[in-house]
């Protein structure tokens, strides 16, 4: 390096540590900010004070993406205010997270994608569970996967939906990426046996049938569950993501194997309380109908008639009886709004029964 490449460096990082030194500043600076709106809110909110205010989260998300004068990526940035706000709500009160365990699944990954990585992660062994528990009250807020692109519907997240009181507060979306993972035990041209969550498998059907035709595809709990049977079978691999073989130390001998490249599943938070709106919001309802000619036509004319933008309608057995049905419908609004009223009004007049599952932010990562 030239003497003056090595004075042009020296001044650029003076330049970095007089910036970071102002960051450093600033972003204590909002911390504190936070400390202070977390006694106006528990001044104002007796034993029921929301701290976690997903609404305005997505507010402060979105502004910075409008104003990033680059050159950073706008999501890039976004991530990083993130984080800043996720250690900022942990002053006010640490928020506790209960997801589709074990660790290093999918959905931890998207729970600490919404919430940040200040928030505490709180593995539950089923769906049902994370329903549960967000209903007990031991955690205050649950991830759940709901869909994804290349196999559909997760169907026990909606069952749960029916006999449960619980409100979506919001939702986030993950590319996934599946990788062929083995352990420093594994025989690789021996394999014979490939664990993985049913979903996953089916995800990566075509590349299985073309690379390992012969291998037993077992079915277990999740992703991160077949990690960890890999590591004590010589002749066996895994099908999981990034997180999973990070923390169970399993490398990959394929990458990216799933049969769609723009693979995503989009999951859902789940809460106790409803969510004002943000300004860009969904509203998730759940509809019986009365078995009868143009039922779904009925359901559906409202939102026609009033210009709302339906995003899902899932039909599942209704438990009352055969043959009877009812509609997950997601649409695009707060139920606050005087249009999604109407709307709701109306449906509310033809259903048999009408359950607001909530209104939540779009999501912005
Ligand atoms: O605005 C609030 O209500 C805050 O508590 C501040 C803040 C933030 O850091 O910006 C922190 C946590 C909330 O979830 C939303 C925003």
């Amino acid at each position: 390096m030239t003497v003056s490449t090595e004075k042009e460096l020296l001044n650029l990082r003076d330049e970095i540590d007089s910036l970071d030194q102002q960051i450093l500043k600033l972003i204590s600076q909002r911390a504190t900010c936070a400390q202070r709106v977390a006694d106006v809110k528990m001044a104002a909110g007796a034993d029921n004070t929301q701290f976690y205010r997903p609404e305005r989260e997505a507010q402060v998300l979105r502004k910075i993406m409008d104003l990033n004068p680059g050159p950073l990526d706008g999501e890039e940035m976004a991530r990083l205010f993130r984080e800043i706000m996720s250690a900022c709500l942990a002053l006010e009160n640490p928020v506790r997270v209960a997801f589709l365990g074990p660790e290093g699944t999918f959905t931890q990954e998207a729970a600490l994608k919404h919430f940040g990585h200040s928030a505490v992660t709180v593995p539950m062994s089923a769906i049902d569970e994370v329903f549960r528990e967000v209903e007990s009250g031991a955690v205050a807020y649950g991830v759940v996967p709901v869909e994804n692109s290349t196999e559909g519907v997760i169907n026990h997240t909606l069952d749960n939906f029916m006999d449960s009181n619980i409100h979506i507060c919001g939702e986030v979306v993950l590319r996934i990426h599946h990788h062929l993972l083995v352990s420093d035990v594994t025989r690789k041209d021996k394999i014979s046996r490939i664990y993985s969550h049913a979903q996953s498998l089916a995800q990566c059907r075509k590349w299985l049938d073309a690379h390992y035709p012969n291998a037993e595809r077992v079915a277990v709990s999740s992703n991160a569950e077949a990690a960890k049977f890999v590591r004590g079978e010589w002749n066996a691999a895994a099908i999981a993501g990034e997180t999973a073989a990070d923390m169970y130390e399993l490398s990959k001998l394929s990458e990216k194997i799933e049969d769609q490249p723009d693979n995503s599943t989009r999951f859902l938070i789940i809460g106790s309380h409803p969510i004002p709106a943000s300004g860009d919001d969904k509203t998730s309802i759940l509809v019986s109908m009365r078995n009868q000619p143009g039922a779904l036509h009925d359901l559906l004319e409202p939102f026609h008639r009033l210009g709302i933008d339906l995003t899902r309608v899932e039909t599942r057995p209704s438990k009352s009886g055969a043959w009877n049905y009812v509609f997950f419908i997601d649409f695009k609004g707060h139920s606050d709004s005087d249009m999604a009223k109407e709307a709701l009004s109306d449906v509310a007049e033809r259903a048999a029964d009408l359950k607001i599952l909530g209104s939540y932010p779009c999501g912005v990562l």
